[in-house]
């Protein structure tokens, strides 16, 4: 069966707002919803067939877009290999350039419909927010931990690891209730750096695996958010495998941490994230500061520890 490699764009505004349009009448699926994009011809980079396209289908100018995830679907009819690009700036208002419906749309409530199949995962993924923190209650204090995750909180903070591997079983519940129960107004999704049924057992979001109970994991469980800690291509392939709703990829640079391990620096990163599937967190020596340049390395996001709380 042949590969139909295409560039897809996901045009989003400050508001978070995703641009989808449905598949024009005489395409194959018609009717069917799909982000704004099309085939990559002979001799073009993805970005390249990406920048033509909207100017063909929207009529608008990209001014920037970051590489996001590479996503590989088979069709009954056809395998398809999608270089999905986040794309924040661009010039002039999307209109309809081949007679296909258009609509802003909340990637986690559409009120449009059916989503081409390949892109389930897809929305899933928009709704992972650009910073992951993870606690350090064991360095700040408890009580300074809590203060500082409030700030965050109030600053926009939606996603966080609670990874206090120093507590108890009690001292963990003990924390666990009060970040849960300081996180809940502002739906935050908090994942416990632990086992699975602890997790579930005390209310949180979801589950962060470690590298080694990532290699351990035979079947990912269901109805909580997963991810796992991943530090090259064998781990990462075996998350996208299970499929996971996101990883770390670290260290990326020397990190306080971790000081002896090898360093990916941006160049390695960016090999691996171009090649994912799952959204990837930059982590390792990551500050707020360092987002931008993430993203134009392939990264979803940056992961932050010691960074996460000023
Ligand atoms: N544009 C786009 N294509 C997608 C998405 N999801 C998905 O599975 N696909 C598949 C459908 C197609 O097989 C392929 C993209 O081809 P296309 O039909 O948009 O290509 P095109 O704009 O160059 O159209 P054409 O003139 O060559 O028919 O990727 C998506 O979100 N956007
Ligand atoms: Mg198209």
């Amino acid at each position: 069966m042949s590969v139909v490699r295409a560039a897809v764009a996901i045009l989003q505004r400050p508001d978070g707002q995703v641009l989808l349009a449905e598949r024009p009448v005489g395409k194959p699926w018609e009717g069917w919803w799909e982000f704004p994009g099309g085939k990559i011809e002979a001799g073009e980079t993805p970005f390249h067939a990406l920048v033509r396209e909207l100017r063909e289908e929207l009529g608008v100018e990209v001014e920037k877009a970051t590489p996001w995830m590479l996503r590989r679907f088979d069709y009954p009819d056809r395998k398809v290999e999608l270089h999905f690009f986040i794309v924040r700036d661009w010039q002039h208002e999307p209109r309809s350039c081949e007679g296909q419906q258009l609509s802003w749309q909340h990637p986690t409530a559409l009120t449009v419909g059916p989503m081409l199949p390949a892109n389930e995962p897809i929305l899933a993924a928009l709704s992972l927010p650009s910073i992951y923190a993870i606690s350090n209650a064991a360095e700040l204090g408890e009580k300074a931990f809590l203060n500082r995750l409030q700030s965050a909180l109030d600053q926009g903070l939606r996603l966080l690891q609670l990874r206090e591997k120093h507590l108890s079983a009690d001292g963990l519940q003990r924390l666990a209730e009060q970040v849960l129960k300081m996180t809940q107004p502002y739906q935050a999704r908090v994942l416990l750096n632990g086992d699975v049924d602890t997790a579930r057992a005390l209310g949180f979001s979801g589950v962060h695996f470690s590298a080694a109970s990532l290699m351990a994991l035979s079947e990912r469980p269901q109805q909580m958010l997963c991810a796992a800690s991943c530090h090259d291509a064998r781990e990462l392939a075996h998350a996208q495998s299970l499929a996971l709703d996101f990883v770390v990829l670290s260290p990326v640079l020397p990190t306080l941490s971790h000081p002896d391990a090898p360093v990916l620096g941006w160049d390695g990163f960016a090999d691996l994230a171009h090649e994912s599937s799952l959204p990837v967190y930059a982590l390792g020596g990551m500050q707020p500061e360092y987002l931008e340049q993430a993203w134009q390395q392939g990264a979803h996001g940056i992961a932050m520890m010691r960074g996460a709380w000023g």
